[in-house]
C-alpha cells in the first residue's frame, strides 16, 4: 500500500501571526485520517510551526533548500539547517522555482542528492507547460524531467522520494487537469519508472497531483488509482478547504 499524502505548499504567504492562526485551526480541525498531512510555511516561520505542531500529526516541511551544507550563498538555507530544527522533508523542483529562479534539472539533481544524503525525504515536483501539452510533447517532457533529475538515483534512494506531478497550466489558474488527464500521466510516470528500475519499485512510489485542487474536485481526482494524494497551493491557505481536501483522501 502506498502512502497517501496531502501537502499544503503555502508559497510566499502568511506572516508570523497569520501562520500561528492557520496552524492552530489546522491542528484543531484535522480529521481522523491514515494519510500523511503536511504543511510548508515560509522559512521564517518554520521553527515556530514545528513548535506549534509538536503535539499534532501534521508534519512541517520546507519549500526549498540549497545543495551545499553551508557557505557563501547569500539568502539560502541548507539541509543541515532544516534538520537542526526538526524538518526532514523538502519540496524540490517546484515550477515556480524553475520559472522564476532558474532552477534546472541539473541543479535539481544536485539538490535531490544533497537532501537524500542528509536523510531527508524529497517531494519532487515536475510537469509540463501548456505549450508542451498543446504540441503533444507533455509525456516526453515529463520523462526528461524525471530522467535528468532522478534517474541517477539508486533503487534504495527512492524510499525517500515522493513525486508531485504539477502541470504548470493548472497551477493557480483554477484550471485543473481532468481526473482522466491526471490518471493518464500518473500511470505514464509509473511506467517510466518501471522501465528504468522495476515495477515493484514503481508501485511503491506515492505520486501526488498538484494544480488547482479544491474541496470540490479533490475526491474525484484522488479516486484515480495512480493518484496518491495532492500538493495543494491556494486551498491550503484556508483551514476548512484544506481539511475538506484531507477528508477527500
Ligand atoms: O503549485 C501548487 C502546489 O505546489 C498548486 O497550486 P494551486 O493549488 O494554487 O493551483
Amino acid at each position: 500500500m502506498r502512502n497517501k499524502i496531502v501537502a499544503g505548499n503555502w508559497k510566499m504567504n502568511k506572516d508570523r501571526e497569520e501562520t500561528e492562526v492557520l496552524l492552530a485551526e489546522l491542528a484543531a480541525k484535522l480529521p481522523d485520517t491514515t494519510a500523511e498531512v503536511m504543511v510548508a510555511p515560509t522559512f521564517v516561520n518554520l521553527q515556530e510551526a514545528v513548535r506549534l505542531l509538536e503535539n499534532s500529526t501534521i508534519q512541517v516541511i520546507a519549500q526549498n533548500m540549497h545543495y551545499a551544507d553551508n557557505g557563501a550563498f547569500t539568502g539560502e538555507i541548507s539541509a543541515p539547517m532544516l534538520n537542526s530544527i526538526g524538518i526532514d522533508t523538502v519540496i524540490l523542483g517546484h515550477s515556480e522555482r524553475r520559472a522564476y529562479f532558474g532552477e534546472t534539472d541539473e541543479l535539481l539533481a544536485k539538490k535531490v542528492a544533497a537532501a537524500l544524503e542528509k536523510n531527508m525525504r524529497v517531494i519532487f515536483c515536475f510537469g509540463e507547460e501548456l505549450e508542451d501539452r498543446k504540441s503533444g510533447k507533455h509525456f516526453e517532457l515529463v520523462e526528461s524531467q524525471l530522467r535528468n533529475a532522478l534517474f541517477n538515483l539508486e533503487a534504495d534512494d527512492w524510499n525517500r522520494i515522493v513525486l508531485a506531478y504539477e502541470p504548470v497550466w493548472a497551477i493557480g489558474t483554477g484550471e485543473t487537469a481532468s481526473p482522466e488527464q491526471a490518471q493518464e500521466m500518473h500511470a505514464f510516470i509509473r511506467k517510466v519508472i518501471t522501465d528504468k528500475y522495476n515495477g515493484e519499485l514503481a508501485e511503491k512510489i506515492s505520486i501526488l497531483y498538484g494544480g488547482s485542487v479544491k474541496p470540490g474536485n479533490a475526491k474525484e481526482i484522488f479516486s484515480k488509482p495512480d493518484v496518491d494524494g495532492g500538493l495543494i497551493g491556494g486551498a491550503s491557505l484556508v483551514a476548512d478547504d484544506f481539511m475538506a481536501i484531507v477528508e477527500a483522501i
